[in-house]
């Protein structure tokens, strides 16, 4: 019998456990403590002291470039351009060659970091929306087959442009050689944007998560929660170094659950064992089918 090298007879018996679990009630809430989260020693990631130069040099520029004109002119850009037409399998396969540069974390390819945030999230018994919602989060890095300047206008944490540079975010010293931490209004507190203004209202730095979000909120029915994951993954100077709470309101405390929730999968899969592509796909297409059209306008 070579049964259990078929990955049919693997998927069969993982879908047959997935069953069993939701029977006896044991599927997670979205919100529920990650099991997956207390596992892992977390001293070991984002550590952007002792990372290589290949980190610190792409923050230098993102540092440097990302600024409020920048910004309005790719918002402009993106807005009126469909770059392809494809759906979210091939997207996937597409992201395969990309290595991110401002990951210090990991050396896998994009395709592989999906699948095990995807599988983290899984195995966790959370709901299928927050599964996709882990293997899609980081496919707004496409943006890097569509014309964008450099790496540092897809990848990287995000931050607020249009008022000060917040200290909280990594390697902040490099902001000075950014024009609008010179300028008369954007370089003071609140810049263009009044007290509590929400984030819906807040221009954050270009990349794979708003990029993503715009795609997938006209193009998917997946909820609001998933939705905020996405959007605000990388914001790590607000979900986890708690700046920018002069801007925020309470609509943004949901968002703010729920990216926290997420977070962990995001980033401590990373030590994970690296995913079978075969293995997983026939179960991530079936989920893929119940949120997305089949073809995407990128
Ligand atoms: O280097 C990583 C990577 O680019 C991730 O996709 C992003 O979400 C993180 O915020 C960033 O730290
Ligand atoms: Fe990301
Ligand atoms: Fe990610």
């Amino acid at each position: 019998m070579h049964l259990v090298n078929d990955g049919r007879v693997l998927d069969a018996i993982s879908d047959a456990v997935d069953e069993v679990n939701k029977l006896k009630g044991k599927g997670a809430k979205w919100d529920d403590k990650s099991k997956f989260d207390a596992e892992k020693d977390k001293n070991n990631f984002r550590q952007y002291e002792e990372a290589c130069d290949r980190v610190k040099n792409f923050y230098r520029e993102q540092h440097e470039k990302q600024t409020v004109e920048f910004n309005v002119r790719v918002r402009a850009e993106f807005k009126k351009t469909v770059h392809a037409r494809m759906g979210i399998w091939e997207a996937m396969e597409k992201l395969n060659t990309l290595v991110d540069e401002s990951d210090p974390d990991t050396e896998l390819s994009q395709i592989e970091h999906l699948l095990q945030t995807a599988e983290a999230i899984r195995r966790d018994g959370k709901p299928e929306w927050m599964q996709v919602a882990g293997l899609v989060h980081d496919l707004g890095k496409l943006l890097n087959f569509f014309g964008s300047e450099g790496q540092w206008d897809v990848v990287g944490d995000t931050f607020v442009v249009g008022c000060k540079f917040s200290d909280k975010i990594i390697y902040p010293e490099t902001f000075a050689a950014n024009p609008d931490s010179k300028d008369p209004v954007y370089s003071t507190e609140y810049g263009v944007y009044t007290p509590h203004c929400g984030l819906e209202n807040v221009m954050l730095s270009w990349g794979h998560d708003e990029y993503l979000y715009h795609v997938l909120k006209r193009q998917s029915s997946l909820p609001a929660e998933a939705l905020y994951m996405i959007r605000y993954h990388s914001f790590y100077p607000w979900h986890r170094e708690g700046a920018y709470a002069h801007l925020t309101n309470a609509e943004d405390e949901r968002a703010l659950e729920a990216v926290q929730a997420f977070n962990p999968y995001d980033l401590y899969s990373k030590s994970d064992e690296p995913v079978s592509l075969e293995k997983a796909r026939p179960y991530y297409q079936g989920l893929i089918a119940k949120y997305f059209p089949d073809v995407i306008e990128w």
